[in-house]
This record gives C-alpha cells, structure tokens and sequence, in this order.
C-alpha cells in the first residue's frame, strides 16, 4: 500500500458527496463575494446623488439575501464534510483493529500497546481533522480568493491597481514551500513522541501496583514526566514555526492592504478610479484576509495529518509474519500430531530453543510435557499453534505439513490455555463461553465445575452474570486460572493444551481437576504442560525437555526407573510436598 493509499481508497468511494459538498461551499464563496460589489455600487450611486428610499429597500433585501443564502449554502456543504469525516474515522480504526488482529506477536513484541493505541487516537484524528476542516477551509479560501479576483474585476477595479495592490500575497506560494516540509518533519517528531508517551502511560497504569509495592512512585512519576518534558519541547518547536507562518500570511495580506490605501487613494484623487470600486477593494482585500490565515491553517493542519497518515498507512502495509498460504485447507479435528526433526530459533536469536525434536502423538494420547523453567515447554506449544512458524516440514497434523492448514481453523479446532489466563472486563458467563457467546448455560456449567470453579461462582450475588473488573481484579489468581480453564474445557475440542495452566491451585484442587479431565478427555488428545510432577504423573507418555532437547520420554514408571531428570524432579517435589505436611502436622499438634 503506497503512502496515500488508505485516504484515496476512501475518497475514490465517497467522491459524489465530495463533489456536492465542494460545489456548495464554492456556491457560498461566490456568493459571498458579491457582498463587496453590491457595497461600491450603493457608495458611486450615493456619491452621485441618485440614491432613493427604493435603492436602499433593494440594497438592503439584496444583501440580507446574499448574507442568508451564504450560510445556508456554507452550513450545508461543512455538514457533509464533516460527515465524510467522522465515516473516515470509523472506516479507518475499523481496518486499524482488523490490522491488529492480523498481525503476529512479533510484531506487539516490538510495539507497546500504547504506541497502537496512538495511531488508533490521534493519528486518526488527525486525519479526520484534515479531510473535514482541511476540505471545507481548502475549498473556502481558494475559491474566496478566486472569486474575490474576478468580481473585483467585474467591479470595475483597474487590473493594474489590483496586481499592484494583491503583490505581496503573490509571495504565500513561496512562504507554503519554505514552511511545509518544516512543519510537516517537526508534526511527525511531535506523534512519534505522544506515542511514546501513550505507551510509558500504558506501562505504568498497567505496573502501578508492583511501583507501589516497591514504593517507587517518584522514579516512576519521574520517568514519565522525561516523556512529557520530550513531548514538550518538540512540541513548542512546531508552535514556533507553525505560528511565525501563520503570522506571516496575515501580514502580507495587511501590505496589500496599505499599498492599496496609498496607490487607490492616490487614483481615487485623481479621478481615475470611482470611490465605489476603491470601497469595493478595500473590502474584497478585508474579505481576502480570513482565507490566507485560513490558508496558514490548512497547511498546518494538512502537514501534521500529512505526517499522522504515513504512519497509519505504514502499519497497514505492515505484513503478519504468519500468514496462511495460498491453498490453505481448513482442519476439522486433530487425529495425530508427529514432530520431525523440529529444530526452532526465535526471530533474532542466535541460540535454538528446541533442538531436533522427533515425537508421535497419537489421537487419544494424554501427552505430558515436563522440564525446567527456559527448556522449550511453551515453544513447542507456540509452534503447534503456529503464534510463531515451525520450519517447513517439522511439524505434521493428520499427516499433512501444519503450515496447508488455515490459522483460523487450526486455533479454533485447538482448545489452549494458557498459564495467565486473560480475563475481560465482561460477566464470567462471557469470559467462559469466549469462544461461542450462544453456548448454553448448561455447558458453561459443566466447563464451570470440570475446572472447579463452579462452587466459587455461585457464590457470588450475581453468579455467572458477575462483572469482571479489568483483567479481572475480583477474583484471585487461582480463580483466574479456573475460570480461564472453563473457557478452554467448554470448546470439548480434540485437542487441548494446558500450558502450566493450573500453576497457581492447590494441590487438592489440581488433583480434582485432573481426575474430571482424566474422565472427559477419554479418546480425545490432551497435552499437559507443567512444573509439577503431579499434573504428569498419569498421562499416556511423558517427555521431559532439557536445554530444547528431549531429554528423557516414556511413562512415569519408566522414568521414575531411569533415575534421571524426571526423577530426581519428582523426589525433590515429593520431598517438598513431606516437609510441607511435617511442618503441617508440628503446627497443629
Ligand atoms: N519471544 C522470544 N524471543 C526470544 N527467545 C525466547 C522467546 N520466548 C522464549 N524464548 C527463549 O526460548 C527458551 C525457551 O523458552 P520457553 O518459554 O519455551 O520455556 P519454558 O520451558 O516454557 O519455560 P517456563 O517453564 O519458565 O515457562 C528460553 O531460553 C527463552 O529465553
């Protein structure tokens, strides 16, 4: 998509309404240009002593009309502009939210959240700001001025005192080169910093609770007020240039105005020019005013969206790094899954995290994936659910590469939940049933209960209907976790992928869960993810990943036999799990 892409594509559609609304406000421009003309014919009519009651009736009516049909004219064409506008608003964060959604975690790893929140904000307005204001005042002052030239012509006005007169905005063209580029370079400065200051807000209203447990509210206070310093100064530097041209275009309009005061006065004296047409000037050049501070205005306002609309147009040509190819098939249901030699390096990293992966997992199969914190556990889920790519050939579903399946249908046949469960700030009913809002209320129960996180719903005065505050502050970690595990049990897929998903519930609970998944998951394929020992334990096949490397497979007897990593893990949670209940058991007696 090239630089002006996205307000083209919206222009091209829009182009009638366009149209009319031009036509309307240059209808009221030529109208208002006959306001000097009707002036400076009442002025020679009354030097000349033939003014009657009748003539000033007729002026009167005329100009009221003229001054009634401008604004009608005026109002109705600044609607339409302003309509098309705020559609383009709308149209645009749309395709920005559709762009977000397209594009891969690589791309948010490089990109804070309030960064894309900028371009959704101001950008966009920006943008807006600039088609709505920008047309009506682009269309208002050239055509003021235009027809200013030719009704004073008409008024009977010498051309030669006119060109004399109007010399020095002869000069605007070459002020709009110098300043333009400025303005536009300096506007651009000024987004890039509001977005990093958007996102140092974001970071910080989403860290306030660690700042207040370290209580160190001052550096942070002090860290975003470097930000706002920034925005600042760059922001003055544009204020500076943006007004000395703003100033400007008014002040050559004011030397038009005394050097047409000097020369028409002078013809005036010697009768060269009638009173009426130098009245006449003196008001077109009055009326020529707005439309060159109009002018500054519009420059200004046309380099900064200028400035907004490379940006937005850059993330629109941003390409997702996963992408479904051409042929993409679409996958129903997941039979066997097989690893081939599955080597992966993260974009950027030089090291491996999973290093020669070769592995079955057979329809049915509970498979438990068990290793140190940094040894390729969640990778290797990441790649099953292509958030990042697998090399091509190293990973098969139902014995095609994963890379013929569409994303779409991959992710939604998958059921997967991840160790932080995100909530939104909706009802728990909505939070289980994410992945389909019209699941039955029976279902979201029995996710609900799988999970074990019916009895605390319950509880609440609202029960499935209760509000989650953001990110759902009103439940504990634990019951995060549950609920997040209820939206992925109703999905009832054929596969799912607990990634450390119960890390934060207690032993008594995980052990509940586990059983009710061991019942409901019969024939269907689930892959466990986790620390504990005790979330594994009773899978089909366990590995244990070391360094990327499969270090050691096979069941939990088999591994506790091989006396290698999985059970020295297993004795050292087992020792854990006896000291815990010793130092229980001291407690009480
Ligand atoms: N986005 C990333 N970019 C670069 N390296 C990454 C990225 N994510 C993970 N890694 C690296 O890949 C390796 C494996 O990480 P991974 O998250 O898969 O480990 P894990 O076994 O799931 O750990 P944990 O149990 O702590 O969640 C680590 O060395 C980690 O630093």
């Amino acid at each position: 998509m090239n630089d002006k892409e996205l307000l083209k594509d919206y222009v091209r559609k829009h182009w009638a309404v366009y149209m009319a609304a031009v036509l309307l406000i240059i209808a009221s421009n030529i109208d208002q240009a006959l306001l000097p003309l009707l002036l400076g014919r009442f002025t020679d009519r009354l030097q000349q002593d033939l003014l009657t009651m009748q003539d000033v009736i007729r002026y009167s009516l005329l100009l009221l009309a003229v001054a009634v049909s401008y604004n009608v004219l005026f109002a109705l064409g600044q609607y339409t502009v302003m309509k098309l506008g705020r559609r383009f608003e709308f149209f645009t964060r749309d395709k920005l939210f559709g762009k977000f959604s397209e594009l891969g975690v690589q791309y948010y790893a490089k990109q804070g959240n309030g960064k894309l929140l900028s371009y959704v904000m101001n950008d966009v307005t920006y943008v807006r700001e600039a088609i709505s204001n920008g047309i009506t005042q682009t269309t208002n002052a050239v055509f003021l001025l235009l027809s200013c030239v030719v009704m004073m012509l008409a008024s009977g006005i010498p051309p030669l005192l006119i060109c004399i007169s109007a010399g020095p905005l002869m000069l605007i063209p070459f002020l709009v080169v110098y300043f333009g580029p400025r303005i536009r370079d300096r506007s651009r400065r000024v987004q890039e910093t509001i977005a990093a200051m958007t996102e140092a807000a974001e970071e910080q209203l989403g860290g306030i609770r660690v700042s207040k447990t370290f209580a160190v509210e001052d550096i942070t206070r002090e860290r975003f007020g470097a930000k706002v310093d920034d925005i600042t100064e760059k922001q003055l530097k544009l204020v500076r240039m943006s007004s000395l041209f703003q100033a400007l275009l008014p002040f050559l309009g004011s030397i038009s105005l005394v050097i047409s005061l000097l020369t028409g006065g002078m013809m005036v004296m010697h009768g060269s020019v009638t009173l009426g047409s130098f009245v006449a000037l003196i008001l077109y050049l009055r009326i020529i005013a707005g439309p060159l501070q109009q002018i500054g205005n519009v420059i200004n306002m046309m380099q900064r969206s200028g400035a907004s609309l490379e940006r937005v147009n850059k993330l629109m040509a941003e390409m997702p790094d996963v992408r479904d190819r051409d042929q993409a098939v679409t996958l129903s249901s997941v039979q066997h899954i097989a690893l081939r030699g599955l080597t992966f390096s993260y974009p950027g990293s030089s090291q491996p995290s999973l290093k020669d992966l070769n592995l079955l997992i057979r329809e049915g199969q509970t498979l438990g994936i068990v290793g140190r914190t940094g040894s390729g556990k969640s990778t290797l889920i990441h790649l099953l659910l292509r958030i990042y790519d697998p090399p091509e050939g190293s990973v098969w579903i139902n014995g095609s590469d994963i890379h013929e399946y569409s994303l779409d249908s991959l992710r939604s046949t998958i059921a997967y939940v991840p160790q932080d469960g995100f909530l939104f700030s909706t009802t728990i009913r909505d939070n289980i049933a994410f992945s389909d809002r019209s699941a039955p209320m029976r279902h979201i129960e029995d996710g609900a209960r799988q999970a074990m996180i019916y009895d605390n719903i319950i509880r609440f005065p609202d029960r499935f209907e209760t509000r989650l505050g953001e990110r759902g502050v009103t439940l504990s970690g634990g019951q995060r976790q549950r609920t997040s595990l209820a939206r992925g049990l109703i999905k009832n897929s054929s596969l799912l992928i607990l990634d450390d998903s119960m890390s934060a519930v207690d032993a008594m609970t995980e052990k509940g869960i586990l059983a009710s998944l061991r019942k409901m998951r019969k024939g269907k394929t689930t892959l466990i993810v986790s620390h504990r020992i005790s979330a594994v334990m009773h899978a089909d096949h366990i590995i244990v990943l070391e360094e990327g490397r499969m270090a050691e497979s096979g069941t939990h007897a088999e591994l506790l036999a091989r006396q290698g990593i999985y059970a020295a893990m297993h004795k050292l949670q087992e020792e854990g799990l006896q000291d815990a209940a010793d130092q229980y058991r001291v407690n009480r007696s």
